[in-house]
C-alpha cells in the first residue's frame, strides 16, 4: 500500500514540479527576450496551446482532426466582433469570451455528432473536421463589414497591457492547461482515451460510450482553442480569416507530428520552436524560409518518423537518469456490491430471439431463427463452418448488425442500438479472435471493463480494481493476478483468452456470449473454463450462449444445443438428443439436408 499512494504522490510531485518550473520559465522569460521575440512568442503560446489540444485529440484518442483552426477562429473572431461593434471594457472582454468559449463548444458538439454516430469510419471524421474551417472561412468571407470578410478587424480597442503581462497571460494559460492535460492523459480516463485510439470495437463491447467521448473531448479541446483564440485575437488586435483556415489545422497537425505525436510536450515545443523560427525568418529570409521549413520537416518525416520528442526523452534519460511517474501498482479486489447474475428479471427470459435474418445484400446468411436462451442455462450452439453462429452473435449484440425480426435481452427489445447500448441491457460479448489492447497493461484492461459500473476517474488513478468472484477466479486459475503490470501483447495466448473472459464477466452481464472461447487452448486451460462457466450458470444465473466446435466440451457443460445450419435453426434439444442424432451428423459429414423443425 505504502508504495502504491508513493507512486500517486510522485505523479502530482512530478506534475506540480513541471507546473512550477514551467511558470517560473514563463516568469523570467520576458526580462531575457528582447521586445520581437517577446511579441512573437505571446502568438506563438496561444497557438502552442492549440497544437496541445490536437495532441490530445490526435495523439491520445486517434481523432486525425484539422478542425482545431475553426475553433481558434471562433474565440479570435468573437473578441474581434465584440470589441469592434458593441464595446469595449472588462464586462465586453468577458462577454467575447464566453461567447468565444460558448460558441466553439456547440460548434464542436455538432461537429462530434455528425462525425462520431455509430458505424461511422474514421477517415469521415477527419472529412468533417476538414470540412469545417473551409465553411467557417466562407461565412466570414461572406460577412462584409461585419466580419470585415477577406481583410478581417483591425485596430478594435484592446488592452494595451505591457507585453510582459501578455506573455504571463499567454505562458501561465499554456501551462496550466498542459498540467492539467498531463494528468489527464495519466489517469484512468486517460487509460480510456488510449484504448478507443488502440480499438474502439472492443471499447463498445465493454459498454464505453466512445462517440460521446470523444464528443467530450472535442468540446473540451474547442473550449481551450477558443480560449486562446480570443487571447490572440485581443493581443494582436486583428482578426483574419486565415485564423480560421484549414491551412493552418494542418499546420497544427504537422507541429504534432514533428514534436511526437501522443507526446504533449513535444508537439509544444515543435509549436513554439517552429512557430517562431518561421516568424523570424520570414522577417530576414522572406522567399526561403518556406523552402527551409519543407526541408526540415521532410527530413525529419524521413528520419524520425515518431518526432522529436522520443529521441530528446531518450538522450535526457541518459544523461539523467530519473525515475518516470509510471503507473501505480494495482491490486484486485473483490467487489462486494458486485450485481453479477441479479440483473436478470425471473418473468422474462434473458434471451428471445424472434425470427431473426441478416442479409448481405442478396447473399442470406441467417434465416427467420428463434430461440430462446434462459438464466442458469447453457445454450451450445454448433453447426459447421460458415453456418452462421458469429453473424447471429453479432445480431445479438450489435442493433445495427440484423436485417428483420426482433432481440429482446431481459425483456427489453434491443432495438438499432450500439453495442454499447446492448452492454447496458446485459449482454456481454468475448470474440472468435481474441480482442484486445495490445499496448495496454492487464490491469489497465481490467479498469476498462469496470468503466460501465465504476465509471474512469478524470485526473487520478485507481488503485484497487474490484472484481465479481468469478473474474478474479480466471485471474487466479491462468495466473494474471501476478502479471497485472505486463502489457497484453506479450501474455500467451491462453492468458489472452482468460483475461478476455475475465473482462467480460467484469461488466456483470446478464447474458454471455462466448464465440469459440476454448479454441487453442491446452486441455488443462479448457477444463478451467469450463469450471468457471459451469459456476457462472449454476451459482449466479446467467445465461449463457456459446458457440464451439469442440463437441466433447459442449457435450460436458451444455444444457441444450441449438444446431445451425445454412443460417436456419436445424435442430434444438439436449445434448443427448442432438449428439445421436442422424440428421446432425448427416450435416457434419457435410451432406445436404432440409432444415427440420
Ligand atoms: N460481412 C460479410 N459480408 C458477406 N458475407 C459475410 C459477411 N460476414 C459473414 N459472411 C458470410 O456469412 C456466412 C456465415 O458466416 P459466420 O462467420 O457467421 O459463420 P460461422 O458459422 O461462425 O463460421 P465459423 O465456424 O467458420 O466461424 C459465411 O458464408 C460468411 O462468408
Amino acid at each position: 500500500m505504502h508504495d502504491i499512494s508513493a507512486a500517486i504522490t510522485t505523479r502530482f510531485r512530478v506534475a506540480a514540479t513541471g507546473c512550477i518550473i514551467g511558470l517560473l520559465v514563463v516568469a523570467v522569460a520576458p526580462w531575457l527576450l528582447d521586445t520581437y521575440l517577446t511579441n512573437i512568442l505571446i502568438r506563438t503560446l496561444f497557438l502552442a496551446t492549440v497544437v496541445m489540444t490536437v495532441d490530445i485529440l490526435w495523439g491520445s484518442v486517434g481523432i486525425l482532426t484539422f478542425g482545431q483552426s475553426a475553433f481558434f477562429g471562433i474565440g479570435a473572431y468573437a473578441c474581434g466582433l465584440i470589441f469592434t461593434h458593441y464595446g469595449f471594457g472588462p464586462g465586453w472582454a468577458l462577454a467575447g469570451l464566453a461567447l468565444g468559449i460558448g460558441v466553439g463548444a456547440v460548434v464542436a458538439a455538432a461537429t462530434g455528432w455528425l462525425a462520431f454516430f455509430h458505424g461511422s469510419l474514421p477517415l469521415y471524421a477527419s472529412i468533417i473536421t476538414l470540412a469545417l474551417p473551409i465553411v467557417l472561412t466562407q461565412v466570414i468571407f461572406s460577412g462584409g463589414n461585419f466580419t470585415g470578410s477577406s481583410s478581417g478587424l483591425s485596430g478594435f480597442p484592446t488592452y494595451y497591457w505591457d507585453l510582459r503581462i501578455w506573455f504571463w497571460t499567454a505562458g501561465t494559460f499554456l501551462v496550466l492547461t498542459t498540467t492539467a492535460a498531463w494528468l489527464l492523459v495519466r489517469s484512468d480516463f486517460g487509460r480510456v482515451m488510449v484504448a478507443i485510439r488502440e480499438n474502439e470495437e472492443r471499447c463498445a463491447y465493454l459498454g464505453i460510450p466512445v462517440s460521446r467521448i470523444k464528443i467530450m473531448l472535442m468540446i473540451a479541446s474547442a473550449v481551450i482553442a477558443s480560449a486562446a483564440g480570443f487571447g490572440y485575437a485581443a493581443f494582436s488586435n486583428v482578426v483574419a480569416p486565415e485564423l480560421a483556415s484549414f491551412q493552418l489545422g494542418t499546420e497544427f497537425l504537422i507541429w504534432t507530428a514533428l514534436g511526437g505525436r501522443g507526446t504533449l510536450l513535444g508537439p509544444i515545443f515543435a509549436a513554439l520552436g517552429i512557430d517562431t523560427m518561421s516568424s523570424w525568418l520570414s522577417g530576414t529570409m522572406p522567399f526561403l524560409w518556406k523552402l527551409l521549413i519543407g526541408v526540415v520537416f521532410v527530413a525529419v518525416i524521413v528520419l524520425l518518423p515518431r518526432g522529436f520528442a522520443p529521441l530528446v526523452g531518450g538522450l535526457f534519460r541518459r544523461i539523467l537518469p530519473v525515475r518516470t511517474a509510471g503507473a501505480p501498482a494495482r491490486v484486485l479486489v473483490p467487489d462486494t456490491r458486485s450485481r453479477l447474475g441479479q440483473g436478470a428479471d425471473d418473468q422474462k427470459p434473458p434471451l428471445r430471439i424472434e425470427h431473426l435474418s441478416r442479409r448481405y445484400g442478396s447473399l442470406s446468411v441467417l434465416t427467420d431463427v428463434t430461440m430462446t436462451g434462459r438464466a442458469s442455462h447453457l445454450l451450445g450452439i454448433i453447426g459447421p463452418n460458415g453456418a452462421g453462429k458469429t453473424t447471429l452473435m453479432r445480431c445479438i449484440s450489435d442493433g445495427s448488425e440484423r436485417s428483420g425480426g426482433k432481440v429482446e435481452i431481459n425483456g427489453a427489445e434491443i432495438g438499432r442500438g450500439a453495442p454499447q447500448d446492448i452492454v447496458a441491457l446485459g449482454v456481454g460479448r468475448s470474440f472468435q479472435n481474441t480482442n484486445l489492447f495490445d499496448t495496454l497493461t492487464v490491469a489497465d484492461c481490467l479498469l476498462l471493463a469496470r468503466y460501465r459500473i465504476d465509471g474512469a476517474r478524470l485526473f487520478r488513478s485507481s488503485v484497487g480494481i474490484a472484481l465479481p468472484e468469478p473474474a478474479l477466479d480466471i485471474l487466479r486459475a491462468t495466473g494474471l493476478d501476478q502479471r497485472l503490470a505486463d502489457e497484453t501483447g506479450n501474455l500467451s495466448h491462453g492468458m489472452k483468452r482468460g483475461l478476455e473472459l475475465a473482462m467480460v464477466l467484469a461488466t456483470e452481464p446478464s447474458v454471455l456470449l462466448l464465440d469459440e472461447p476454448t479454441a487453442g487452448l491446452t486441455r488443462p486451460e479448457r477444463m478451467v473454463i469450463g469450471k468457471v462457466l459451469g459456476r457462472l450458470t449454476r451459482d449466479y444465473g446467467l445465461c449463457i450462449v456459446l458457440i464451439e466446435h469442440d463437441l466433447d466440451f459442449v457435450r460436458e457443460i451444455s444444457d441444450r444445443v441449438v444446431v445451425l445450419h445454412q443460417g436456419s435453426i436445424l435442430m434444438e434439444g439436449t445434448v443427448d438428443e442432438v449428439v445421436s442424432s442422424e440428421l446432425v451428423r448427416s450435416v457434419y459429414a457435410g451432406h445436404h439436408v432440409e432444415a427440420a423443425q
